[in-house]
């Protein structure tokens, strides 16, 4: 049993229990009537390399990050130095999250708000349009190919936009005959917690230029954010080195002039 496994394993657990106190029609309601989604994709496709920052208490990874007391503060300041998008971490064994902090985070902010977890039925889809969720994001590797494209088809049918994980070249090749539009390279192999850096320059040469491409994992500073637009990132997503920042308004904004630069290269226009 790889992690990947045994964290989705624990969500369809959890989600099994949230089904139970709250059934899918009643989150189907909820979601019908949130205020209508943002267009994340078209605040992806802005000039500079965009940065998606991250409210990520703890990982499987690195064990305990930042207390984060709450999110909505640090959203604010993610929003203040200018992060494109925000994304919420919301599974709760692993990453300490929750759909409450999905929510808090959607009413602190106006730009678009990522819901991250490890989603496996079309129930926390519903769930994350509730919660105010823009964008959802969905796994490859945690998903069949028909499981991936009815739950691409159910997020766009929301109004949201999808930002399909890969990590591998085939795991690309799944993403874009599903249709994804946003495809994120994670550099840290979900079935090892492996990162290496080398996995968005190996994948992004082989995704149409029309697709939006995701630098996930690894940036620590805009050395890392430079390296990505290198190889051809859109925009980059940072957890770790913004939840244990001093100074979290301030390392967004190092990052977002480090992509804003005239220098760093873009190819998705
Ligand atoms: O903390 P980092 O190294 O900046 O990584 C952020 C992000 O890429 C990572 O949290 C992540 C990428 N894909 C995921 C899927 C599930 C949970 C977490 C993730």
């Amino acid at each position: 049993m790889t992690v990947l496994d045994d964290i989705v394993a624990g969500v369809r657990e959890d989600v099994a229990a949230r089904e139970a106190a709250t059934p899918l029609a009643e989150v189907r309601a909820a979601a019908r009537d949130a205020r209508p989604a943002r267009d994340a994709l078209a605040a992806l496709r802005e000039p500079g390399v965009g940065v998606i920052a991250e409210v990520k208490r703890r990982s499987p990874s690195k064990g305990a990050l930042a207390d984060i007391p709450d999110p909505a503060v640090l959203a604010a300041q993610y929003a203040a130095g200018g992060a494109r998008v925000i994304s919420v971490l919301t599974e709760r064994r692993r990453f300490g999250g929750s759909h409450a902090d999905l929510a808090a985070v959607r009413a602190a902010v106006d730009v678009p708000v990522l819901c991250k977890d490890f989603v496996v039925s079309s129930y926390q889809v519903h769930e994350a349009r509730a919660h105010g969720a823009d964008v959802v994001l969905l796994i490859v590797a945690a998903l069949e190919q028909n499981a991936l494209l009815g739950l691409l088809e159910r997020v766009e049918s929301l109004g949201m936009t999808a930002l399909v994980e890969v990590h591998t070249e085939a795991e690309a090749d799944r993403a874009l005959a599903a249709g994804a539009s946003v495809i994120g390279v994670n550099a840290r192999d979900l079935t090892t917690l492996d990162v290496d850096l080398g996995t968005f320059e190996r994948i992004a040469p082989g995704l149409p230029s029309g697709v939006v491409k995701v630098a996930e994992s690894g940036v620590r500073g805009p050395r890392e954010l430079i390296a990505y637009a290198g190889a051809g990132a859109d925009a980059v997503l940072v957890g770790e080195g913004l939840v244990t920042a001093g100074d979290p308004r301030q390392a967004v904004a190092d990052l977002v002039t480090a992509g804003s630069h005239p220098a760093v290269p873009r190819t998705t226009r």
